[in-house]
């Protein structure tokens, strides 16, 4: 019988299918060319959606996919699917970015080179009968300054064929550092501006984002020599197209390839097709059999090892956590949700910030991953509305107000290794901590007193007076209640007079008990929650 559901919802290859079949959790359907309202009706259904560009993840989808936790893009770009909307409901987005590079880098590099020599218009006028050889005089690349806006996988694989043409490089790319533009022998721009202007052809290889929308304006398509070219194989919206119209109508630019378009598919009386200079594919720059089976194949393990084991490989909203990693620090993770489902149950409500310490091997580890882990305990263990997960801990946290820090351990120590976790609330901090018996995670510190308890169970926390009895007290009444005591912790405070007891117990204390226990004088606090 298996676990999960997951939806192939735009055609990937046959071989990523299979590979998502042979996981006996897995039960999957392809169900492609679904309607907006077709997809909203059955998405609550399923636990992993695989899409390509086609399908739109909107807020709306997200809302309705109730057991969604993980998207995989068969692909690069992810702007298809709404990214704050899945890091808000707690749904790990992967993409597949190195399966399609070569062959959208080549097809960049075909649409300009069809684009300098009038292949299409050519080969349109030869099959209708005619012989003109007047009408398509073209360009060489030889020579011609090349900017490329984008030096990632595809434009740095663009950059090296456009080198072996002769073709001049100039690149602008803000994490481009000029011993990599030396490395790869491109002339660095250090604006999008500088790149462009003057340059004979413009490639653009960078994501679609707020930011980057009409990235090629009229101002920068102006500032390129006369005659330029322009190729876009990345996202429609990159380039104006109205403006780009306008430069190709006043001759300044003399032609345009593009595989992607502001609205897909583009209108049948899309302006720029009226345009003498020009080549246009339908988004095919991934569409080989080498990448598809590439990126098919990719996201189908990549699905499937988030699903079964919990491994995350390239996350577009949270940091990785492969296989060798998970095996590394799955014991502190362990330790981690402990200790932050603690602190949520013991220490005051509507904190100002968590601080998070660590000592001995653990601050070798991946101590970001191991701190938001904390953070999705303590808000999985306080914030009951909403389902908190690794993915959407932090945007919790932030819409909360809650400040998350590492610093250094504060309480005093013998252990060799301590995860200590503090919350901070006006000059007060409440501070738990844990470490390791062996393999054995266990808690050794909670608010001002040395403990050592399990990480996981049934307990009840009792903060007393310091006084002779409670303890039997204690026991005696559990026992009466039926509860068994599966291990008893006692620290005590000698110069406040206080003690504190954790109770690990097999089976809830009744409610009457809690209250019995909470209406005894010398008991200060009584506390019944399981981690
Ligand atoms: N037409 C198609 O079928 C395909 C299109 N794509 C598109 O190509 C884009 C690039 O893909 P990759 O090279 O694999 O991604 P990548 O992540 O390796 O490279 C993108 C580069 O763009 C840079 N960048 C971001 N903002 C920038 C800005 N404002 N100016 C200049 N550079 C900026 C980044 O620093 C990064 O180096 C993807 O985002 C996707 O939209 C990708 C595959 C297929
Ligand atoms: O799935 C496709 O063919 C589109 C590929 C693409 O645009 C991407 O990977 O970003």
């Amino acid at each position: 019988m298996a676990t999960y559901r997951v939806l192939v919802s735009d055609p990937i290859s046959e071989k990523g299918v299979d590979a998502l079949r042979t996981a006996p959790e897995i039960q999957v359907d392809v169900n492609t060319g679904l309607k907006p309202d077709e997809l909203l009706a059955i998405i609550g259904d399923y636990h992993g959606l695989v899409v390509r560009s086609q399908t739109k993840v909107t807020p709306e989808v997200f809302a309705a996919a109730k057991n969604l936790k993980a998207i995989g893009r068969a692909g690069v770009g992810v702007d298809n699917i709404d990214r704050n909307a899945a890091t808000d409901h707690g749904v790990v987005v992967m993409n597949t970015p190195s399966g399609n590079t070569i062959s959208t880098a080549e097809h960049a590099f075909t649409l300009m080179l069809s684009l300098a020599r009038n292949i299409p218009q050519a080969h349109a006028t030869v099959i209708a009968g005619k012989w003109d050889r007047k009408s398509f005089e073209g360009v060489e690349m030889n020579g011609k300054r090349l900017a490329i806006l984008g030096m990632g996988r595809i434009g740095t694989e663009f950059a090296k064929r456009a080198q072996a043409f002769g073709m001049h490089v100039v690149a602008y790319d803000p994490f481009l550092t000029a011993a990599r533009a030396q490395g790869l022998k491109v002339e660095l721009a250090e604006t999008a501006d500088l790149a462009l202007a003057g340059a004979d052809v413009v490639t653009l290889h960078i994501p679609l984002t707020d930011e980057t929308n009409h990235i090629l304006n009229k101002a920068r398509l102006s500032s390129m020599n006369k005659g330029a070219l322009v190729v876009n194989c990345a996202r429609g919206g990159l380039v104006d197209e109205a403006a780009a119209k306008e430069l190709l109508d006043s001759g300044h630019l003399a032609g345009i390839a593009l595989d992607v378009y502001e609205v897909e598919p583009p209108p049948a009386d899309h302006p720029l097709f009226a345009a003498k200079k020009a080549v246009f594919t339908p988004h095919l720059g991934a569409s080989t059999a080498e990448a598809q089976e590439n990126v098919g194949i990719e996201v189908a393990y990549q699905l499937k090892d988030f699903l079964v084991s919990g491994e995350i490989r390239n996350a577009v909203n949270m940091p990785n956590l492969d296989a060798k990693t998970l095996e590394s620090v799955g014991p502190y993770l362990n330790l981690a949700t402990a200790l932050g489902k603690l602190l949520a149950k013991i220490g005051p409500g509507q904190v100002d910030a968590l601080r998070v310490s660590y000592l001995g091997p653990v601050s070798e580890l991946d101590t970001q991953l191991v701190t938001r882990t904390v953070l999705t305990g303590y808000l999985s263990g306080a914030h009951h509305e909403a389902q908190v997960n690794l993915v959407n801990a932090p945007a919790v946290a932030k819409a909360l107000g809650l400040q998350i820090t590492e610093s250094t351990v504060a309480i005093a120590t013998n252990w060799t290794e301590l995860i200590e976790v503090s919350a901070v609330k006006g000059g007060e901090t409440f501070t738990v901590a844990g470490t390791f018996f062996g393999n054995a995670p266990r808690i050794v510190h909670i608010l001002g007193h040395n403990v050592e308890t399990n990480t996981s169970g049934q307990f009840l926390f009792v903060e007393n007076d310091d006084r002779p009895g409670v303890v039997g007290l204690l026991g005696s009444s559990l026992g009466t209640a039926g509860v068994n005591i599966a291990n008893m912790s006692l620290s005590r405070n000698k110069s406040l007079s206080r003690a504190v007891t954790v109770i690990e117990v097999d089976s809830e204390p009744p409610v009457s008990l809690l209250e019995t226990l909470r209406a005894t004088p010398g008991i200060l606090r009584v506390l019944s929650f399981g981690l």
